[in-house]
């Protein structure tokens, strides 16, 4: 039997495959990671309220009005003579974290939850804790062993700043813009016709 009930072709009860919100608010931070430019990783971040409201939302990228262009997105490589510190990333880019507790613009985020698709190296760590958020959900912890990683980890353990590895209820969640446009009659749009 199907998960929701139809009667002649009526819909009687709650559709069922509704998103949890820890998925909802993990796929809201994947889907926030799209918009970064970085070529290697893709960093989105959501903050919830207690409410489940989401406070603000943020990805990795330049801060504004440095161009994704002009600015580097490499990461320079120490033990080559033509070392550059200045065209290393890192020296640029606001982290995804980071840039949402800055676009939750003024709001109170003590007792919030953090979603982040990547864990918080130790910057971010330090601005976590002092804007209150009091639990970070994350997705990959890639780089866990890296000196960064565990003195974010030591200070947030260090202050009772709760972390745990979310673990998705539902595999994939799949966006298709076509399927909205196909059971609406007045659309008049084709996507074949966008210039992507
Ligand atoms: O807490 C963090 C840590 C890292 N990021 C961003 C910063 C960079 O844009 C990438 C990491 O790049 P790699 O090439 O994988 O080192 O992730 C972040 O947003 N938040
Ligand atoms: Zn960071």
């Amino acid at each position: 039997m199907s998960e929701e009930a139809t009667v002649q072709g009526m819909e009687t009860h709650k559709r069922m495959s509704y998103l949890h919100w820890d998925d909802y608010f993990m796929a809201t931070s994947l889907l926030s990671a799209q918009r970064s430019k970085d070529p290697v990783t893709q960093v989105g971040a959501c903050i919830v309220d207690s409410q489940n409201r989401i406070v603000a939302i943020g990805y990795n990228g330049f801060p504004r009005n440095c161009s994704d262009d002009e600015f580097p997105w490499t990461k320079a490589k120490k033990d080559t003579k033509d070392f550059d510190p200045l065209k290393d990333k890192k020296m640029y880019v606001v982290h995804a974290e980071a840039n949402a507790i800055l676009n939750s613009n003024g709001a109170t985020l003590t007792g919030t939850r953090l979603y982040t698709t990547l864990f918080p190296c130790n910057e971010c760590a330090k601005l976590i804790i002092q804007s209150g958020i009091s639990d970070i959900l994350y997705l990959s912890d890639k780089y866990a062993e890296k000196p960064t990683y565990r003195a974010s980890r030591r200070m947030l353990d260090a202050v009772g700043v709760g972390h745990r590895r979310h673990v998705p209820k539902q595999k994939q969640i799949i966006i298709n813009f076509d399927d909205i446009l196909e059971e609406d009659p007045n659309s008049s749009l084709n996507l074949n016709d966008l210039h992507l």
